[in-house]
């Protein structure tokens, strides 16, 4: 089938090149001549592990090419993805303005009857409200019907949720629809869900929000057990055999980040609220993670009282491993506090350090290497627990720091081994291995 899609960012890249993967004629349409011109070399403008290899493959067996041009790109598609960005406006809600754009972009361009799949992530509504403005600008006599395919990837393992997820939720008002896009799906090999259109876009929000929930209730678990001695990686651990319960996502930490659930979770309390409907409990799950993205300050601050003058290693910057996305990044809050507080921070992360210059405001070091960020710090923060950091060897902390003093926002490390190594430890919903202990 000959598909366009619209947006190369996470979404709309990694479904294009999957969808030519799986044997489909696909234009990838971007506004930003930049980023059409870097894809068109077969460079991927984001890091998501085996896309760069599918996308070449592809790009040379002549199923996959990228335009900046929507008359180009749209001409003889049978089926138009849009996957353009939905980002939180100031009062939470979801901004429809670049949906609302690639809507005008398809009807202006258009010359043949199209399906339109939002893979956006939208209110509910906003199929309809789409199908609105692309009828009302398209020529006369070409027929459009609208499809929400919401997305269910995540970013780090994008290309293999693609192609392994759990599910493809199809939201159609009529079967042929519905039927033309299971089977274009159906090499993914994944349970299909046919529903109507409101309901897929609310699966969406709901999925988001009850993951954002669990995370958001193991972090407060994990408060109260520091406040009583418990252990909150025993307690998830006994709760995840339930498996009415599952062990999926009840990770204590630093808090959720990233593009989607903070966005969300906003989107959705902005929506019930829009139809009279206070959505208390997801509230609650927002104001749990606000906080929890700023309680290892408050460790550092009373362990330390002051610091001023003191080299802190912040480890990682992105907001989860294996992607360069800082998109709502706990480091994003830790930087700016720390640095207000008048520390000296050099910051690890293997690649998304590009991303974060562009985002961090504050003078400070940065560096790829974390040997290099540690030497000579006088403490450090774990904020993404990328592999090499899991994986350190402890012994690094005390032959290169000041002193080895970490506050580990991803509980990386066992407890039994930071006692060994005899390193001041300080992580979420655990007992600290505070320097009383170790002597
Ligand atoms: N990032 C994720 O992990 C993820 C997962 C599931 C769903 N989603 C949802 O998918 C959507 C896209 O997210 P993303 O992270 O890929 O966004 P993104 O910001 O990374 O990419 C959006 C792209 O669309 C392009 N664009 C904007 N308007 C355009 C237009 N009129 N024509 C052509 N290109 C246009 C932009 O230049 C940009 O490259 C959002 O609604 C998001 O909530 C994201
Ligand atoms: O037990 C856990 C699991 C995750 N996180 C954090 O939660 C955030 C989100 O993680 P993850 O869900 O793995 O990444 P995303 O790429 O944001 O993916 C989510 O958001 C996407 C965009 O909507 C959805 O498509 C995915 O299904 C959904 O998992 C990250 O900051 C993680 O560190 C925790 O703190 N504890």
């Amino acid at each position: 089938m000959k598909i366009a899609v619209i947006g190369t960012g996470y979404v709309g890249l990694v479904t294009g090149v999957a969808l030519s993967e799986i044997g489909h004629h696909v234009t990838c349409i971007d506004v930003d001549p930049s980023k059409v011109e870097t894809l068109s070399k077969g460079i991927p403008t984001i890091y998501e592990p085996g896309l760069e290899e599918l996308m070449k493959k592809n790009m040379a067996a002549g199923r996959l090419a990228f335009t900046a041009t929507h008359s180009e790109g749209l001409a003889e598609a049978a089926v138009v993805y849009i996957a353009v960005g939905t980002p939180k406006r100031a009062d939470g809600s979801a901004n429809l303005d670049y949906v609302e754009a690639a809507a005008k972009d398809i009807a202006h361009n258009i010359t043949q009857n199209v399906i339109v799949v939002i893979k956006s992530t939208v209110p509910v509504g906003t199929n309809f409200h789409i199908l609105n403005v692309i009828n009302a600008n398209v020529q006369p006599g070409i027929q459009v019907k609208i499809a929400s395919n919401p997305e269910f990837l995540r970013e780090g393992s994008a290309v293999n949720d693609t192609f392994h997820g759990d599910r493809i939720v199809i939201g159609a008002e009529d079967e042929a629809t519905a039927d033309t896009l299971a089977e274009i799906n159906a090499p993914f090999d994944m349970p299909i869900l046919k529903t109507d259109i409101s309901s897929a876009e609310m699966i969406k929000y709901a999925s988001n929000a009850f993951l954002a929930t669990k995370i958001s209730f193991i972090n407060e678990i994990a408060n109260i057990c520091e406040s009583l001695g418990a252990n909150v990686e025993e307690v998830a651990k006994g709760m995840g055999f339930d498996h009415r319960i599952g062990p999926d996502f009840l990770k204590a930490g630093i808090g959720y980040g990233g593009s989607c659930f903070p966005k969300d979770t906003n989107a959705l309390v902005q929506l019930a609220g829009n139809n009279h409907h206070d959505f208390n409990l997801l509230k609650s799950v927002i104001e749990v993670n606000n906080n929890q993205q700023v309680l290892l300050v408050d460790k550092i601050l009373s362990r330390f009282g002051n610091l001023e003058g003191k080299r802190v290693a912040v480890l990682g910057l992105a907001f989860k491993p294996h992607t360069d996305d800082l998109r709502e990044s706990p480091a994003l809050v830790m930087i700016p506090k720390l640095a207000e507080l008048g520390a000296d921070i050099i910051a690890y992360d293997p690649i998304a350090i590009d991303n974060a210059k562009r985002q961090i405001k504050e003078e400070i070091e940065y560096t790829e290497q974390l040997p290099t960020a540690l030497q000579n710090a006088d403490f450090a923060v774990v904020i993404t627990d990328w592999p090499d950091v899991k994986n350190i060897d402890l012994s690094e902390y005390n032959q290169l720091m000041n002193d080895p003093i970490v506050f580990d926002g991803r509980n990386c490390y066992s407890l039994d081994a930071v006692k060994q190594a005899t390193i001041e430890y300080y992580s979420i919903g655990r007992p600290d291995q505070t320097s009383e202990l170790i002597s």
